[in-house]
């Protein structure tokens, strides 16, 4: 496949992340922001802060589709955060090409079947990329030197010349990345990794908060297991992250997970996309699941 432009929708965290380093290798790219976080990037430029310390990455940055210059092989890479797609999937079906290729980068496993609603060309990505963003302009990048994992498939399944070129450009950009058919297998497993993640932002480290973290995995291994869903296992995904994602030492005052980082914002969360899922599928499938209850209900 030829070169391929990128938009990528939602620049916060992981979107910033993303976007600075494709600019920064000279992939064409343009962001979409909004509020005071576009004014100061369209002002500054982005600010990406590693462990290199800040610098400013001058990437073009739009206000939404409309603002885009869509070409027939754009890739949209969607990195709203999951109650922010049905907005951003309505912007860009009013804007961009019916035939757009749109790589969900998000955590959840609801926004691929939304965005294949509006766009056939629907890719995944599992999304391992522990990033901040709490000060418009600024994106902090929490790992070193490898920024993040970007696998990345075709939703429902399958691999393409789509999924070679966009996982060979993160690799170029500075990411590991690889094209996987059974991409939400993988993001199956990150659900999981979530939800047990929820329960930290919940409770402090300690017995209590094992004891609820263990048992919302079992029952979202059980609930998976009753819809019939694959998922790979948690030793697949420990030797996928193996040690590439090394947390940076300095900026230890901030641990929290991106669920945290919408709490301190004073923003809606994704609670329902993540142990909320779980809850979700086991009413689906018969599978008792009052420990996840209890964090939607207690994080929500
Ligand atoms: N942060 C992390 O460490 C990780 C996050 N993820 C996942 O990545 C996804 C994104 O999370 P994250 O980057 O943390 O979220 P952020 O809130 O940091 O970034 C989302 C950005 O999209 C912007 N946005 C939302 N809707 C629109 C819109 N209609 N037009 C323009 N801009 C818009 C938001 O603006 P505003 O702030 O104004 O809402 C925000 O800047 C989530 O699914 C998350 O679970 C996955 C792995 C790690
Ligand atoms: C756990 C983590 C940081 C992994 O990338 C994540 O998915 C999140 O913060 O939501």
């Amino acid at each position: 496949m030829a070169p391929v432009r990128y938009v990528v929708y939602g620049a916060g965290a992981v979107g910033g992340v993303i976007g600075a380093h494709l600019h920064l290798v000279g992939l064409p790219t343009t962001l979409v922001a909004r509020g005071a976080h576009l004014d100061r990037v369209r002002a500054d430029g982005l600010v990406l802060d590693t462990d290199d310390g800040r610098r400013a990455v001058a990437v073009p940055a739009a206000a939404g589709a409309a603002d885009v210059a869509w070409t027939d092989d754009t890739v949209v890479l969607l990195t709203v955060k999951s109650h922010q797609t049905d907005a951003a999937l309505d912007d860009l079906v009013a804007h961009a090409p019916p035939g757009a290729v749109v790589v969900v980068a998000q955590n959840g496993v609801a926004n691929e079947a939304a965005v294949l609603r509006r766009f056939a060309r629907t890719y995944a990505v599992c999304v391992m990329l522990p990033a901040l963003h709490l000060e418009p302009g600024v994106v902090v990048q929490k790992c070193w030197p490898t920024p993040g994992i970007l696998d990345v498939g075709r939703f429902p399944s399958g691999s393409d010349d789509v999924a070679d070129r966009v996982a060979a450009d993160l690799r170029t950009a500075g990411f590991e990345s690889v094209a996987r058919p059974d991409i939400m297998a993988w993001k199956h497993r990150k659900l999981l990794v979530n939800a047990v993640g929820d329960v930290s932002t919940l409770l402090p480290t300690g017995p209590e908060a094992d004891q609820l973290a263990a048992a919302v995995l079992a029952e979202g291994e059980a609930a998976l297991a009753a819809a019939g869903i694959p998922v790979v296992t948690a030793e697949q995904d420990d030797v996928r992250r193996g040690d590439v994602l090394r947390p940076r030492v300095d900026i230890a005052d901030f641990r929290g997970n991106s669920l945290a980082q919408s709490i301190t914002r004073g923003l809606p969360t994704e609670i329902d996309y993540r142990v909320g899922e779980i809850v979700l599928l086991g009413r689906l499938h018969g599978v008792a699941t009052p420990a996840s209850e209890r964090v939607l209900r207690e994080l929500k």
